[in-house]
């Protein structure tokens, strides 16, 4: 069997999925290389004085991670830089946002070259490569420039812009190209898919053939392939010690009122303000239902050192303040805004302690959140998911209440039908966002972009066919 050498920015070991605040990208990684003999191979989040490719192997809980340390001009450039305030904000539809430096280009190439020099001498002949996200778009390129044969794919775990938007990337068809030294390129979602085509079709020349883009001598596969979480794991971790104690906590905490559960990373992305400002609405159109509820949000800082992250958290601390001021009493405050990062343990018994779990992202290429707050909930009295459609969660979960996050009223109204919702009703919409949670889970991920890097999924076309005979 091939190993299989995955590669991403950010790299941790199982028992980093319990410390808080990396995102969901490491936390289903962790989960899908526990079953596989391979590798994990990025940037440890250390810096060192100078770059010497120097890797640190771990293995811990079945998987080996294999780290580099960067430089601070590199951490700056490709990190803070060129992925953060340019390529995050442009591929979130926030151009206005974007900072187009050609120091943080450069920064990013360097350190995607790094990545390739270092990472080279550990790929063997048969190994598949499956590369993460868009810290490393121009890495395969590197690597193919040094010889690599393998086989080679990329999973975009953001969405992909519309072709207008693109195209105000200084340098975008180059970056683009870079993409075609891939074998596979996967999705969250088809709309994200369809962007990508309409960009190598309209501004590159390229062609579709099925699910095929050509450019050129190059013909590639693509795919939508949308990310899941380990659904039978977490359901098992909300009801493990840590999670009942952290569901009885909330509960007593609560006296009687119904919790709103927000869980996000500090980050323009997610719609927090727009968050606040719907339900501030709810709490002025509602006057009588107002003390039934609060909510709570879980915010971790995230990126500090990229200047408009420093501006939204100043703004939610004057939201929630303003809020707070205008509507708290003796005995109840409307919303409880933390700033730390929680277990995931803790966090699924605080899912289920939840009647309501609201995840409004202005763009998001999954959340998977949302899906954590379904599995975390009890079957007999489910709470209800009011989901963003502009989530890739939304392609699938569409038994949620879904709303356009940046209307204030919609958001107001959908929390008002969730507390009111009938039970029966509850039930119905959760069995079947459970249902989808359960079968498109992070195995199933995995299994369906590895099979089609390893052109497997097209054999099983082939001996499903009927023989005809
Ligand atoms: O590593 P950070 O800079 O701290 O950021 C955390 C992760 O954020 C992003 O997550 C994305 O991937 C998730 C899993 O597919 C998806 O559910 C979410 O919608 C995306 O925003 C980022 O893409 C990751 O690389 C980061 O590790
Ligand atoms: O205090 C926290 C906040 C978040 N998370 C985890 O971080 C991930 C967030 O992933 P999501 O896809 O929702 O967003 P991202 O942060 O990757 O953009 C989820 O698995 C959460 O359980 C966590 O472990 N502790």
């Amino acid at each position: 069997m091939s190993r299989l050498i995955v590669v991403s920015n950010r790299v941790s070991a199982p028992r980093g999925s319990h410390s808080g605040a990396q995102g969901g990208l490491a936390v289903a990684l962790s989960a899908a290389l526990q079953e596989y003999r391979g590798i994990w191979f990025g940037w440890s989040g250390e810096v060192t004085d100078q770059f010497t490719g120097q890797i640190s192997f771990e293995r811990e809980h079945g998987v080996t991670t294999a780290t580099i340390d960067l430089e601070p001009q590199d951490v700056e450039e490709y990190y803070d830089g060129y992925a953060n305030r340019t390529l995050w904000p442009l591929f979130h539809y926030r151009v206005d946002l974007a900072e187009f430096e050609r120091g943080f280009a450069d920064g990013y190439q360097r350190v995607n070259e790094r990545f390739a020099q270092t990472l080279m001498p550990l790929i063997e002949p048969d190994d598949v490569v499956w590369i993460q996200d868009y810290h490393l778009l121009p890495l395969g390129q590197e690597l193919r420039r040094r010889g690599a044969r393998e086989r080679m794919g990329f999973f975009l775990h953001i969405p992909w812009p519309p072709r207008r938007l693109l195209s105000t990337l200084p340098v975008a068809e180059e970056l683009v190209r870079t993409l075609f030294a891939y074998d596979v390129i996967g999705f969250q979602t088809d709309e994200w898919l369809q962007s990508f085509l309409d960009y190598v079709r309209e501004e590159m020349g390229g062609h579709i053939e099925g699910d095929h883009v050509v450019l050129g001598e190059r013909r590639i596969r693509v795919m939508a392939c949308p990310i899941g979480i380990d659904a039978e794991n977490f359901a098992q971790l909300a009801r493990s010690p840590q999670a009942r104690m952290a569901y009885r906590n909330m509960r007593d905490s609560a006296v009687g009122r119904d919790m709103i559960i927000g869980v996000d990373r500090l980050d323009y992305s997610k719609g927090l303000e727009e968050r606040f400002l719907g339900y501030e609405r709810f709490l002025k159109e509602h006057p009588a239902a107002r003390k039934e509820v609060f909510l709570l949000q879980i915010a971790p800082p995230s990126r500090a050192a990229v200047e408009s992250y420093r501006i939204i958290r100043a703004s939610l601390d004057s939201l929630s303040g303003r809020v707070n001021g205008a509507y708290a009493d003796l005995d109840w405050v409307p919303i409880r805004y933390v700033n730390q990062g929680y277990s995931r343990d803790v966090l699924a018994g605080v899912y289920r302690a939840a009647k309501i779990g609201l995840v409004t992202p202005l763009r998001d290429g999954m959340n998977l959140v949302a899906k954590e707050y379904v599995a975390a909930q009890d079957p007999e009295d489910p709470g209800v998911l009011i989901l963003s459609r502009f989530a890739g969660a939304a392609s699938q979960l569409t038994a949620a209440v879904l709303v356009n996050p940046h209307s204030a009223e919609e958001i107001s109204d959908a929390i008002m039908t969730a507390l009111r919702m009938r039970r029966e009703e509850r039930i119905e919409r959760w069995r079947s966002l459970m249902d989808n949670v359960e079968r498109e889970d992070v195995v199933w991920w995995r299994q369906t972009f590895v099979s089609a890097l390893m052109g497997e999924d097209q054999a099983l076309l082939v001996d499903s066919e009927p023989s005809g005979d």
